[in-house]
């Protein structure tokens, strides 16, 4: 029951005014949050820019999960004194000079106004869109902040990531909720779940590959879908990643009528000396150009909702080097899904469907 200290007018009780601002915080209400999250990156590609980033994701036990006390010294007087240089200077070959940010940034940033311009036309000022990083800045805590100052009862956290895995989508939710528990008055909050079959977002792939291929003279004998790979021991575990990793590229070859002779599932981006989840990209092309005698390929990374090192040094630099190496003679990059139109309609009817009930 609401008392003299209530801020809420009381219509039909005229003789308890509602207190004066001075005696009571504002109080902001009646907004859904939707808050976009990715991985993070780098402020700079300078070494301590670099050291800070890497330090702060490789300290994630869902990320490594090496007991502390083995692998933080390892880390520390290892790992950080040189990757940094070595990463920093990967990044600076693909940086957005023009921007003074990495391309995941500008791609992230372009997304959200673009998912912002289709929820306000969708649902007018009851939503409030922005985006958050899981390492590094904006920091989900900076942006769960003002979401709740803006009024924000009800906060939908979409990690952007379309297959779970623990170290990503696990561990973006692990720090929402951690940022949950700093407010005083915490917010009504849902998780989008993986949207690795979505109709809409095997279509998005599906037409990027359709545009890319009527782009080349000669069609490429083989796509290779390239995930991002975790340790083997992960999937052992428990962890669902590999398996949605292979329903979207079975789905996609589905869409795209398709046999397996056409389309392969690899994994890439090995970290340290455990065994990953196999095949691992830079080794299986180079084995379709030796053993399979494939000239052109054509690599798809479907685990990527936007453009990063992992694509643009990695795939189109490093993995294309090892294909061309192997005798391979057409290489073609087909970009991430960005802020293609596709891909915003596929990532606006996911948080559609999650706000069933929330907003009709
Ligand atoms: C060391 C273990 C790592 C695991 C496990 C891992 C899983 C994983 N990562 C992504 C997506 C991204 N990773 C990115 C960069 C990146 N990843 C690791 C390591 C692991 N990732 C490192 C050390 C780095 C930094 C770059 C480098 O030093 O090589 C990025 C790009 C960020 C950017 O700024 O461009 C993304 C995106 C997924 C999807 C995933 C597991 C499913
Ligand atoms: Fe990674
Ligand atoms: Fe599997």
């Amino acid at each position: 029951m609401l008392d003299a200290t209530s801020t809420e007018t009381n219509q039909t009780n005229a003789v308890r005014p509602p207190m004066s601002p001075a005696d009571h915080p504002k109080v902001a209400m009646g907004k859904v949050g939707i808050l976009l999250a990715n991985l993070g990156t780098p402020d700079n590609y300078d070494y301590w820019s670099m050291r800070r980033y890497l330090n702060e994701f490789l300290s994630d036990r869902r990320v490594i999960d090496y007991s502390p006390w083995l692998w933080q010294p390892l880390l520390q007087l290892i790992i950080l004194s040189k990757r940094p240089f070595s990463s920093g200077k990967n990044y600076e070959s693909i940086w957005n000079h023009d921007k003074g940010e990495s391309p995941l940034m500008t791609i992230t940033k372009d997304q959200t106004a673009k998912i912002t311009e289709t929820m306000k036309a969708r649902y007018g000022d009851q939503v409030m869109v922005d985006f958050c990083m899981r390492y590094g800045n904006p920091s989900t805590k900076s942006k769960v902040r003002a979401m709740v100052d803006a009024g924000c009862r009800k906060i939908l956290f979409f990690p952007l990531y379309p297959h779970y895995a623990g170290a990503t989508s696990a561990t973006a939710n692990d720090q929402f909720f951690r940022c949950l528990m700093e407010e005083k008055w915490q917010p009504t909050a849902r998780i989008v779940d993986p949207y690795y079959e979505h109709p809409l977002y095997i279509e998005a792939l599906a037409q990027s590959v359709e545009r890319a291929y009527a782009q080349e003279e000669h069609k490429p004998e083989v796509l290779v879908c390239s995930y991002h790979g975790v340790p083997k021991r992960y999937l052992m575990e428990g962890d669902p990643y590999h398996c949605q990793c292979q329903k979207t590229t079975r789905l996609l070859m589905e869409r795209l009528g398709w046999d397996k002779t056409q389309i392969v599932t690899t994994f890439q981006s090995r970290f340290g000396p455990e065994e990953w989840l196999k095949p691992y990209t830079v080794e299986e092309v180079a084995r379709l150009a030796k053993e399979d005698g494939k000239k052109r390929i054509a690599v798809i990374a479907p685990a990527f909702s936007a453009d990063c090192i992992e694509t643009l040094e990695e795939i189109n630099e490093e993995i294309k080097e090892s294909f061309e190496e192997a005798g391979g003679d057409h290489f073609t990059y087909i970009p991430c899904l960005n802020d293609d139109d596709a891909h915003i309609a596929a990532l606006s009817a996911v948080i559609e469907d999650n706000l069933k009930g929330w907003l009709d």
